[in-house]
């Protein structure tokens, strides 16, 4: 059993390509616990070194015991040798909705605490309990369908705010493992009581789990999810060229290549990029796109806001040029637009609106794309005006790619995401990780 842990947490560190500081988020129960250990023994290792563990305990100041709960996570912490903050949640408490208002400050504490300490990544200990219950509390919300992700459930990766990943090494794992993994090694943990007061759906959702036995339908565990997504990134990586959030290229047939799942799902997620989707496109979508794209004949089709236009030197993907949305911005505000870019104004109030590309489309072409392609692309990226007449000076925006999307914080991914960040503004080399930091200026 306790070999599944370690196995978990030596996998997680694998995928990354460089090592990397992470803050771990503790909050005493079993399963973060856990992972602070398996994640300590797997980056002792003579392969692992370089790796660096900071920890986080929220302290959220619902209950009388919270705070020596989070001092005894330090303890512990400090018996590793990691470093170890607590960060509390001041201020009044809302009446209504107080575990959702718990997690959102959570996350943002995190994030938070991750900055100061210098980590690049946030890690959790959510389990493939905690996926049974989401899926099931999806299911029961009439979640499923239309958003394409259904019985997918939690991603096993999440860019927070667009700033900061949060990372789920244990999703494929279940508690029992973990807690016998503790056992194993002579660690107690705390058990909240909140996880079992029926006034929170969570808790209902676990007791009912719990006592019928069941367990909802996956469509992927975190561990097929994540093989399949290490191997669609390497297996496109070869083949595309990305031009930012614009266009991505793909020069090879793709008769045979649909009926590979693994293939096929790196093409919907660069879908979904393109699309400015955080989800990957619906089952009945993918079906319709691969009957498309196992045709040969040029032509063009639109699916998940996408364009596949496929000509003689190759298949393109870009945004619709449709129900794009305008942007105000104040000055030193940051927006998203379309799902795609991040932008920030520096001293003036912008406007974000597409088309006139004309910028863009010289861009497109110099690097080597079709003039009638570049045309088209350049139609649904950003243009960013002043929103007082008259006022040019300077300046005015940062403009970064969005190339967010959950499952895509993989080695493969990052690569392709750097290529493509360096294509599209002429860089003749890569951003540093993490590529989504990176801001490009672009003149007034
Ligand atoms: N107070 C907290 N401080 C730091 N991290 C937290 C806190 N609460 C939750 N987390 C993180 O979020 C993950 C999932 O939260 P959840 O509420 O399901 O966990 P839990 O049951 O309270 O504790 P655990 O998962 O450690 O057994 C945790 O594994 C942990 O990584």
């Amino acid at each position: 059993m306790s070999d599944a842990v370690l196995d978990a947490a030596r996998i997680f560190l694998n995928s990354f390509i460089e090592p990397r500081r992470l803050l771990v988020a503790v909050s005493g129960g079993s399963d973060s616990k856990g992972l602070l250990l398996a994640l300590h023994h797997a980056s002792q290792t003579e392969a692992r070194k370089g790796f660096s563990l900071v920890a986080c305990t929220i302290d959220h100041r619902l209950r009388p015991e919270s705070a020596s709960e989070a001092e005894a996570v330090g303890a512990f912490c400090t018996s590793l040798g990691v470093p170890h903050r607590i960060y509390r949640w001041e201020g009044d408490k809302p009446r209504t909705g107080l575990q959702a208002a718990a997690r959102n400050k959570r996350y943002e504490l995190l994030a938070e605490a991750a900055g100061a300490l210098g980590a690049e990544c946030i890690a959790t200990g959510h389990t493939l309990d905690d996926q049974y219950e989401t899926i099931a509390m999806r299911g029961a919300r009439g979640a499923e369908g239309g958003q394409g992700q259904g019985g997918a459930g939690m991603a096993a990766t999440v860019l927070y705010g667009r700033r900061i990943w949060v990372l789920r090494p244990f999703l494929g794992l279940r508690r029992t493992a973990i807690r016998a993994f503790l056992e194993a090694e002579g660690v107690g943990w705390s058990d909240d009581p909140s996880n079992v007061n029926p006034v929170f759906e969570r808790a209902r959702v676990r007791a009912d789990l719990a006592a019928s036995g069941d367990v909802p339908a996956l469509r992927w565990s975190a561990a097929q999810r994540s093989a399949s997504s290490v191997r669609a990134a390497a297996l496109i990586s070869g083949h595309v060229r990305v031009y930012g959030a614009l266009v991505a290229e793909i020069a090879v047939p793709l008769a045979g290549k649909m009926d590979d799942p693994d293939w096929c799902r790196g093409m919907m997620s660069l879908a979904a990029v393109l699309g400015g989707r955080d989800h990957l496109p619906a089952g009945a979508t993918v079906k319709r796109l691969s009957g498309f794209l196992k045709s040969d004949h040029p032509g063009r089709m639109t699916a998940a806001r996408v364009v596949f236009d496929r000509r003689s030197s190759g298949l393109y993907l870009y945004r619709e040029p449709r129900n794009l949305p305008v942007l105000d911005l104040r000055p030193g505000e940051r927006g998203l637009w379309d799902g795609r870019f991040t932008i920030a104004s520096l001293d003036s109030a912008l406007t974000v609106s597409a088309g006139d590309g004309g910028v863009w489309q010289q861009r497109l072409i110099d690097a080597g794309l079709p003039k009638g392609v570049a045309m088209r692309a350049s139609q649904v990226a950003p243009h960013i005006v002043p929103a007082e007449a008259g006022n040019t000076g300077g300046d005015t925006a940062k403009v970064e790619c969005r190339i967010g999307l959950y499952d895509t914080f993989l080695p493969g991914f990052d690569r392709i995401m750097a290529d493509a960040i360096a294509v599209l503004f002429g860089r003749d080399r890569y951003p540093a990780p993490p590529v989504h930091d990176v801001l490009t200026e672009l003149e007034g």
